[in-house]
């Protein structure tokens, strides 16, 4: 568990100065209850010895002030500790995000990222604040005991160290069982949540479809699963429990017969039996505390192991300089590549002039939308290249190479601000005149007028307040607003409204208007039809290139689909969610 957090928060030296405070907070509290001893003697002694009794009082105050005052010295610096750890983690989670490719974003739900920044990072963090001070307290004070009472009597500080093998022996056996059983715990939990999640979110499908009891049936199954699984863990659980507790009692029941026998046997006074089974009660308190840390030794694991995933997520690799590419041509060169070794580009070429508009059709899962997304360098490709002005994607640094283009996907993500604010990110010291003027040109003003507060209505958070073709002109004004030389488009597959459909429209012709290089993945019959170019992509290769008029001429697969889909009623020429 340490070993694993310093590998991802590497000041292995603040954290010593705490284990120091806590071994030094442990002996304190070991030397109080060794200090139980001589006081007991003195007070049960015939007759009994006050003036030594006030004496080992006065050393019991004292250490008990002791004690006070380190717990809150060691406690301080575990909560100061761990709120670095917190403060570091997520300020190194943000700067590494910003270093990761595009494509880790794909890969990984943002449910995952917020349960690792939100959630893990005060997890691990609380190692250092209760964790590891448990552990080590756990362990020093124990320690201290028995090096008090073998001071006093030999045997007795043999009798108590019986126990310590023992316990040893059963944490090292159960730690493994304790650690599995909750991780299945955690599973079986973790599942039962994402069914949860599922069932909620299919419910517009299961209404709709008529199926609402059967939608419950997996969430059900899960919820099954998580109460059976939790029986049958308890259960585990109580195994290693019982003979911990176990060893323990039979540890004081050593103590106890020893201290008997030496008393019989004249060599301890029975004031020292009790006082030492006084002890011997206390001295197992801290060790049962073990046992019952492997919980949250498992919790805190997790808890690092998720953070440590998404720090250890590789960057792409960056040039050491990097100039923006002369021109907005882009040129995919003999390029393959593959999700997990499976290939769905294969040795494809195409070449994107500059200026003009390039639409990319074809069936579902022909790679359009892997395509879009490696000219932004959401990955590398395996073999061969994209470049952009000649210059190889690879080449540009990341900064350089969004500085060249707008992404106007389908899932624009809007921040709960105003529309104008969500326009304004592209290009934040835009002149207002500008912004208007990019709202006005995505017909984003026809919006703004509907809503109640007008401008100054917010959005909701995802913007969810607007409409999905709604949230694609907010795009198109930030595209129009950053005026990048090259846009990346992939229209909306929902059908359009009227209005929504001509603004779009028009949001596109205008950035056309500006010579912007546009390359996109069209799902409406018209920007297929006005395309300069229409690339047909069939299982990750070109197929067919040209213009509409050519590609009809040619009466190939692009001619027959667009006799399909003109008589079919929607106006797709793609279809199926991405
Ligand atoms: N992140 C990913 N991880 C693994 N496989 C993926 C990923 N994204 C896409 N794929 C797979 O790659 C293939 C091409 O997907 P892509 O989304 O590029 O096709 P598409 O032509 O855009 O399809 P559609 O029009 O349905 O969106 C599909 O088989 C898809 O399942």
């Amino acid at each position: 568990m340490i070993k694993r957090l310093l590998q991802i928060w590497p000041h292995g030296r603040m954290l010593n100065m705490l284990t120091g405070r806590y071994v030094v907070i442990g002996v304190l509290q070991g030397c109080l209850l060794v200090t139980i001893i001589p006081l007991l003697r003195a007070v049960l002694a015939t007759p009994p010895d006050l003036d030594a009794a006030v004496r080992w009082l006065g050393v019991v105050v004292v250490l008990g002030f002791a004690y006070l005052a380190g717990v809150s010295w060691a406690k301080a610096l575990g909560y100061r500790t761990a709120n670095e750890i917190m403060r570091d983690l997520q300020h190194d989670v943000g700067r590494h995000l910003r270093r990761l490719p595009l494509g880790w974003f794909v890969g990984n739900p943002s449910g995952r990222l917020a349960r690792a920044v939100a959630q893990s990072t005060p997890s691990a963090a609380s190692v250092v604040s209760h964790v590891w001070p448990e552990l080590v307290q756990s362990i020093a004070t124990p320690a201290t005991v028995v090096a008090g009472v073998f001071f006093i009597d030999w045997r007795m500080g043999v009798a108590f160290l019986v126990t310590v093998p023992a316990a040893m022996i059963v944490t090292r056996w159960s730690g493994p069982v304790v650690r599995d059983t909750q991780g299945i715990m955690d599973d079986a939990s973790a599942e039962a949540a994402g069914r949860a999640i599922e069932f909620a979110q299919a419910q517009p499908v299961f209404r709709s479809t008529g199926r609402a009891l059967e939608g419950f049936a997996p969430m059900e199954r899960a919820l099954d699963e998580q109460r059976r699984t939790f029986r049958s863990a308890l259960t585990r659980l109580t195994v290693p429990q019982l003979v911990y507790v176990g060893v323990v009692q039979l540890g004081f029941t050593i103590v106890l017969i020893t201290g008997t026998w030496l008393a019989l046997g004249g060599e301890l006074t029975v004031p020292d039996v009790v006082a030492l089974l006084v002890l011997a009660t206390r001295f197992v308190e801290p060790l049962a505390q073990v046992g019952n840390l492997f919980g949250a030794i498992r919790s805190a694991d997790i808890a690092v192991e998720r953070v440590s995933e998404v720090l250890t997520a590789a960057p792409l690799p960056e040039p050491g300089t990097s100039a923006p590419p002369a021109t907005a041509e882009i040129e995919f060169d003999d390029v393959t590549f593959s999700y997990d070794g499976r290939p769905v580009l294969r040795e494809l070429s195409l070449t994107i002039p500059a200026g003009a508009m390039t639409a990319l059709v074809g069936p579902s899962g022909a790679g359009k939308t892997t395509l879009l997304r490696l000219i932004a360098r959401f990955w590398d490709v395996d073999s061969g290249a994209v470049r952009i002005g000649g210059t190889d994607v690879r080449d540009l640094a990341s900064g350089d190479l969004m500085d060249q283009m707008s992404i106007v996907f389908q899932d624009n993500y809007l921040f709960d601000g105003t529309i104008e604010e969500n326009v304004r990110l592209a290009a934040p010291d835009a002149t207002d005149e500008q912004v208007r003027e990019a709202v006005t040109a995505a017909r984003l003003d026809e919006v703004v007028e509907r809503l109640p507060d007008g401008w100054q209505a917010r959005v909701g958070e995802g913007g969810l307040s607007l409409s999905g073709g709604e949230r694609q002109r907010v795009a198109i004004a930030r595209a129009l607003l950053k005026d990048t030389p090259i846009v990346l488009l992939d229209e909306v597959t929902a059908a359009l409204d009227p209005e929504n459909e001509a603004a779009v429209a028009a949001g596109m012709s205008a950035l056309a208007a500006r010579g912007k290089t546009i390359v996109v993945i069209a799902h409406r019959l018209s920007t297929v039809v006005n395309a300069d170019q229409i690339a047909v992509i069939d299982a990750g290769t070109v197929i067919e290139l040209g213009t509409h008029d050519e590609l009809i001429e040619r009466r190939g697969r692009y001619a027959g689909f667009y006799a399909e889909r003109s008589r079919a009623a929607g106006w797709r020429i793609t279809s199926g969610p991405r």
